[in-house]
């Protein structure tokens, strides 16, 4: 919409994963150069670079994940598009959109303390109220609309659903793993082919899949994959990788037609919306608003599979900057 009116919008993120969901998206860092060494209290930006340049052109900028933004990095934004044009105005006049949800997670400061973290809160800056503040109250990421979901998620994220221990305590509906391995093998008595031996040897080491007899659609867990390159040198876009469970095995021997899985943090899902989420927790979470950017991935309750070591699940809420 603001294209269509000949506005020149520039979107960006704090993380590099959170950027690469908006259009022509950049880091904040790049964007406004900041010295993350520093905290982002100073910048490297120089007024003749071509970037710079085209930064003095732009009218908007949407600045996605705020609640991930460092008060010293929002005010070094406002220091550098002041100085484009030598603007008395903040962001030397150029119209600034956030958008996010303090609760989820905030700027990470190593070791920082609670008081540390609020403090360097955007919410805490100078430039906060000068902000028209706009609520989003329908959740469009939950496809099935089930209300009783999308009211625990808040319940999460506002603090409100702890026990006195700032601990939550799952929905009952919620399909949770006791055990990965079982999970996906079966157990001896399930699955004939399964000893106690090769069980207790698949929770210990990579799979010994020499040992299997799979059938076309058995779901394995697969140990450490080694890519094996058929030509010496550098990597070309031609080349292919062979894949198998040893490399002391010719790989056409050992190869197991496999479905791609990855893992994030919880921080770098932050912004991510997921069709299916396996929730890994074997520790606590630690900071504000990870057990509600994690639980809030998936599109749906049915797709978020937990395995935990508590199943009172630690959720860090600091209520003062909700
Ligand atoms: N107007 C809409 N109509 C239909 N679906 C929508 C609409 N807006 C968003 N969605 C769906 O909801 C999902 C989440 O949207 P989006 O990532 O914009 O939310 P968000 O507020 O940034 O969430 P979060 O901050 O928790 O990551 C999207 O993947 C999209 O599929």
């Amino acid at each position: 919409m603001l294209s269509s009116m000949n506005k020149n919008v520039q979107c960006t993120a704090w993380t590099g994963i959170a950027s690469t969901l908006l259009s022509n998206g950049r880091t904040s860092a790049s964007l406004f150069k900041l010295k993350i060494g520093n905290d982002s209290k100073t910048s490297n930006h120089s007024k003749g670079s071509n970037e710079t340049k085209k930064l003095k052109e732009v009218d908007v900028i949407i600045w996605d994940e705020c609640s991930m933004i460092s008060k010293t990095a929002l005010e070094t934004a406002d220091f550098v598009l002041r100085d484009l044009p030598d603007s008395p105005f903040s962001f030397g006049g150029k119209r600034i959109v956030l958008g996010g949800d303090f609760r989820q997670i905030l700027p990470v400061i190593r070791r920082g303390t609670k008081t540390d973290l609020t403090n360097n809160c955007i919410k805490n800056s100078y430039l906060w109220n000068q902000f028209q503040k706009f609520s989003l109250l329908d959740n469009m990421r939950i496809i099935n609309a089930d209300a009783n979901w999308i009211k625990f998620l808040l319940d999460v994220g506002d603090g409100v659903a702890n026990d006195y221990e700032d601990r939550v305590t799952l929905l009952e509906s919620l399909p949770v793993l006791e055990d990965l391995v079982d999970d996906v093998f079966g157990d001896e008595s399930t699955n004939k082919h399964m000893t106690t031996e090769f069980l207790n040897s698949v929770r210990t080491s990579p799979l010994p899949l020499h040992r299997l007899r799979l059938n076309v659609g058995s779901v394995v867990m697969i140990g450490k994959i080694w890519t094996i390159q058929q030509r010496k040198g550098h990597l070309r876009a031609e080349d292919h990788l062979l894949r198998g469970q040893k490399p002391s095995i010719p790989p056409q021997e050992n190869t197991v037609p496999g479905q791609l899985a990855f893992a994030i943090s919880i921080n770098k899902a932050q912004g991510q919306s997921f069709g299916r989420v396996g929730l890994y927790l074997p520790e606590d979470v630690f900071a504000h608003g990870q057990t509600y950017v994690a639980l809030s991935r998936a599109r749906s309750k049915n797709e978020l599979l937990i395995k935990y070591t508590s199943e009172r699940l630690l959720n860090v809420v600091y209520k003062e900057i909700l």
